[in-house]
């Protein structure tokens, strides 16, 4: 097993993103592009959702010296839903650590749908990944509190943090999902029949509902991507908010899971962790440059923004964020390269 051998030492690679006018550009650019599609339904199985406006469709990149880029309607409030998930994790990592929340809800993709209890029956009750509601709810009740009261104010306080500013309930969205996510206090009382949950899980589903009905910003989620993105330090405040180990262990799970049963496509077309929600936004996160917030309601069979993925597809490509995109090395051959022996 990886986690019975010692740490080896590791380096942390770095890059730079064009100049601010060049940034600036790209975002306003990357909005008219993806503004032209119209697919996708918005999110009707919380009734509130389908109240909103299906054409706003803001983008913004928050970049780890603290600049902030927006176009079209970034600065619009939403309910943050799954992408609550990412930061309430990064928050248990920091104050559980890396193994124990590994073992606890793991990091392996279900391939399944958001919401699936055939996902937890099919694991023997292991929640999976704490970027699906089972695992994001067992994620929740971790939280260190005295009570469900303290443990809602942890987590309001820590992602404000991560947005450098204070987030607020959106109280009708709250009231419209705990009237009807009889779905999700089944799975929170199946992970308890399974005894993966200590907590009250009826709690903790309450819990839940409330950091999903968290109002932000696409502009919020930049700078949250950012915060993980820049070492765990909030680029635009200077706030430590989690380690930096916590940072990327966070998107090291993002990747293979912040999209649903389509992180893989994801993964292939934009080569970034991200993490969505079904209110339309998308945070993805360009470790060690910045992060790209979008919001578009109308989503893909999944819960994806389709708008979202359009303009972050053009911003990764653009702004060269692809982790897995290289360029022919240009220096010429090492002095211990291969045809000279490989030796000093
Ligand atoms: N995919 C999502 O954004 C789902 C979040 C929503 N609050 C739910 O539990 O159903």
């Amino acid at each position: 097993m990886l986690a019975d051998l010692p740490p080896a030492p590791h380096r942390i690679s770095t890059g730079s993103l064009p100049g601010w006018d060049e940034v600036d550009r790209l975002v306003i650019e990357a909005h008219a592009y993806a503004k032209a599609s119209t697919d996708g339904e918005i999110a009707t199985y919380i009734p509130r959702l389908a109240a909103v406006d299906p054409e706003l469709f803001g983008v913004s990149v928050a970049e780890v010296d603290g600049a902030v880029h927006t176009a079209g309607d970034a600065e619009v409030a939403f309910s943050i839903q799954s992408i609550s998930k990412a930061f309430v994790y990064a928050l248990v990592i920091e104050r559980l650590g890396h193994e124990a929340v590994r073992e606890r809800v793991g990091v392996n993709n279900t391939g399944l749908p958001f919401n699936s209890v055939v996902a937890i029956e099919l694991n023997n009750g292991h929640p999976m990944n704490p970027m699906v509601n089972a695992g994001a709810i067992a994620t929740t009740a971790l939280v260190p509190a005295a009570s469900a009261e303290e443990r809602w104010a942890a987590i309001q306080d820590g992602l404000s943090a991560f947005a450098g500013r204070r987030l607020e309930l959106d109280g009708e969205v709250y009231t419209s999902e705990a009237d009807t996510n009889q779905r999700n206090r089944a799975i929170g009382t199946l992970l308890q029949a399974y005894g993966r949950i200590d907590a009250d899980p009826l709690a903790a589903v309450d819990v839940y509902t409330r950091q999903c009905s968290l109002l932000v910003t696409a502009a919020d989620l930049a700078v949250m991507g950012a915060t993980l993105a820049d070492g765990g330090v909030n680029p635009v405040t200077g706030q430590r908010v989690v380690s930096a180990s916590v940072a990327r262990d966070t998107l090291a799970v993002l990747a293979s899971t912040g999209l649903y049963e389509r992180s893989g496509e994801w993964l292939f077309e934009i080569g970034l962790p991200g993490k969505s929600g079904v209110a339309g936004g998308i945070v993805t996160v360009s470790p060690g440059k910045g992060a790209i917030g979008v919001f578009s309601p109308r989503l893909d069979p999944a819960g994806n923004s389709v708008r979202g993925q359009l303009a972050t597809r053009f911003l990764s490509q653009a702004l060269g964020l692809d982790v897995f995109a290289s360029d022919v090395h240009q220096h010429g051959p090492h002095p211990y390269s291969r045809e000279k022996g490989g030796t000093p």
